[in-house]
């Protein structure tokens, strides 16, 4: 039995990292592991023009912990009056690694992003022009089409379009959730990738509703029936390389989940790895793990990999229920499953 994995150190391709109390208290959980995450531009104003993201970005510096080595990767929020001169220029100076599609009202704080999906074809273009890729959250808002069937019409109403539309553009379906989007990203033959998050390797819907309403356990895109998240384990442990790890870490305080109306998102970036190791072992594919957490995702950015590498041990790993913020608590991810693997970076 493999009793350790060494594996060229994770990046994360999909996080939030918050602001301010929020910041601080969540980024030492992805510096302990991963060196590089695309930041997620849904703050509380959203990180719209470049100057934002320069702003940001020297916000999350300033609360890196002590001797962290890591490379926030940022990301600017697409609304209908962004100027393409603005993320061109942002992307010519190294500021920004990709733009970021809401629908608007899709998901959490999403309010100022695209209702006609004609008015941001010009941003579209340019980014097509430049290389700059684009991250989208993959769901309709139609409240005519069930919550459950969004992120599939989603690719029919929107996502095929866009990319007929322009055919040059770099596109990530962000934290996929169906067994159609798998399908979808593993029959394009260029310039089209994934990211999978952990926890929709690990729930599906009747962990959210059945036995009473498990709100730690509600995100975006919602977890979906059974055969949906064994479509996604089959293309994470693939070692197809349009597949890469993006944890979608997005943290709320337990008093802003267990609302009437609670917030969606979980909590993952301290026991990812951990969890991780497992669903790909349990797979059979504990080889794979290195191209899902550290290969295919810089492959499809065109970044090297890094060259600091993580152990994993078959020790049982340890990790607290919640973290504790100025905010207030906030829970982590609970997989329903003993860790047996512990991760710390070489
Ligand atoms: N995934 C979630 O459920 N929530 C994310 C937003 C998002 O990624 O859609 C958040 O910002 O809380
Ligand atoms: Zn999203
Ligand atoms: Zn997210």
């Amino acid at each position: 039995m493999t009793q350790t994995l060494t594996l060229r150190r994770p990046d994360d391709w999909h996080l939030h990292l918050r602001d301010e109390n929020m910041l601080r208290a969540v980024l030492p959980h992805t510096t302990a592991h991963f060196a590089r995450a695309i930041i997620m531009p849904n703050l509380v104003p959203p990180v719209v023009r470049g100057a934002d993201a320069a702003a940001y970005r020297d916000r999350i510096m300033a609360a890196l912990p002590e001797g962290a080595d890591f490379t926030p990767l940022m990301t600017l929020y697409l609304t209908e009056d962004t100027d393409p001169d603005d993320v061109a220029a942002a992307h010519a100076s190294g500021l920004i690694t990709a733009v970021k599609l809401y629908p608007a009202g899709a998901t959490t704080n999403s309010a100022s992003g695209v209702t006609d999906f004609d008015k941001v074809a010009p941003v579209l273009e340019r980014m097509a022009e430049i290389g700059l890729p684009l991250c989208t959250h993959g769901e309709v808002t139609d409240p005519a089409v069930d919550i459950f069937d969004r992120e599939a019409v989603f690719i029919e109403r929107v996502m095929d379009p866009i990319r007929k539309r322009h055919q040059g553009l770099k596109v990530v379906m962000e934290h996929i959730t169906t067994a159609d989007a798998a399908d979808y990203v593993s029959s394009a033959r260029e310039n089209l990738g994934a990211t999978i998050t952990t926890h929709h390797l690990v729930i599906n819907r009747n962990h959210i509703l059945a036995g009473g309403i498990k709100p730690h356990y509600y995100c975006l895109p919602v977890a979906k029936r059974e055969a949906h998240r064994l479509a996604l384990r089959k293309a994470a442990t693939s070692g197809d390389a349009r597949f890469f790890l993006g944890t979608d870490s997005a943290p709320h305080t337990d008093a802003n989940k267990l609302l009437p109306c609670g917030c969606a998102g979980c909590f993952t970036a301290p026991n990812t790895m951990s969890i991780l190791a497992e669903v790909f072992e349990q797979d059979g594919a504990l080889d794979k793990l290195e191209g899902f957490a550290s290969l295919n995702g810089p492959a499809f950015y065109g970044l090297p990999a890094n060259s600091q590498t993580m152990t994993l041990t078959r020790t049982p790993a340890t990790y607290p229920d919640h973290i504790d913020t100025p905010e207030g608590p906030v829970t982590v991810f609970d997989p329903m499953m003993p860790l047996n693997w512990s991760a710390a970076l070489d």
